[in-house]
């Protein structure tokens, strides 16, 4: 029978170099050198899943950063800068919620937010194929049941997702995920882009633009103060209105109205 042990050295790469007895408990092994634990916020926080965020990081530090999906000095700040970072948007995701993690990457936030939370059902949507392939393998690995892998675009699937939750970190500009997110909310959902210390200058900024494409309202919160450090900072943008995300926005319709006016005169 085949271990999930020798599946990761086959399917992710070897897992570390130093020699372990071969029937290591996955879930109890020490993290390799460079790889920081996790902080006593993080203990709590993850709770019972600690074994598999503990495992999910190993992946990162191993077989993500020998697939250049993770830079190498990522490694020894995994759990706060990553990990922590992500997982403590749990706080804004009701039970039970439906998220679709655009622009996942290796897995942040939304393989995170799954490990965390079993009760969230979670899709993780990735253009790339070298990146699907390791979320893929990552979810079999750590036996997650709450995660759909998705190979795509964001804009690309707006006829066939609905979400209550869009997340995405690092993915692009406030306006234009806002465009690509903001189709796949159901009314009342919200997109939660995890950005930097400049978050309220880019909302400002981009707050025309997002009213255009989709009745919503829009903050900026701080979430897991007293967990990680600093805090992380997220722009949700929630849609207020029942309206079709396939049909045209006001603009659009606007626009189209005047087109054919014009075509008319
Ligand atoms: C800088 S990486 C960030 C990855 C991850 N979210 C993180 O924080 O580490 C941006 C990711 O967005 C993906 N991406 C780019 N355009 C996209 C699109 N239109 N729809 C979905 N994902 C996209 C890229 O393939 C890449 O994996």
């Amino acid at each position: 029978m085949t271990s999930s042990r020798d599946f990761a050295s086959r399917a992710l790469g070897p897992v570390q170099r130093r020699r372990e007895p071969e029937n290591a408990d996955l879930s109890s092994r020490e993290s390799p050198e460079e790889l920081g634990g996790p902080s006593e916020q993080a203990i709590e926080l993850f709770g019972d899943t600690l074994p598999v965020a503990r495992r999910y990081a190993e992946l990162l530090a191993d077989a993500g950063v020998q697939r250049g999906l993770i830079g190498p000095r990522e490694v020894p700040r995994l759990w706060e800068r990553h990990l922590m970072n992500c997982a403590v948007v749990e706080e804004l995701l009701p039970d039970g919620a439906e998220v679709v993690d655009i622009g996942s990457g290796a897995g942040l936030p939304g393989l995170v937010l799954a490990i965390l939370r079993p009760d969230l059902s979670v899709t993780l949507l990735e253009p790339l194929l070298r990146r699907t392939v390791f979320l893929q393998e990552s979810v079999d690995l750590l036996g997650l049941s709450n995660v759909t892998v998705r190979r795509g675009r964001a804009e690309e699937v707006k006829k066939e997702v609905r979400a209550d939750f869009v997340t995405a970190r690092a993915v692009a500009p406030l306006p234009k995920l806002a465009k690509w997110a903001l189709p796949l909310l159901r009314t009342g959902g919200s997109l939660l882009a995890l950005k930097g210390e400049q978050a309220e200058a880019e909302l400002e900024e981009a707050r025309a633009d997002l009213s255009r494409q989709r009745p919503c309202v829009a903050d900026v919160i701080r979430v897991g103060r007293g967990k990680v450090d600093p805090a992380t900072t997220v722009v949700r943008v929630t849609v207020t209105t029942e309206s079709d995300p396939a049909a045209p926005s006001r603009g659009q319709r606007a626009s189209r109205g005047r087109k054919k006016r014009g075509r008319k005169r």
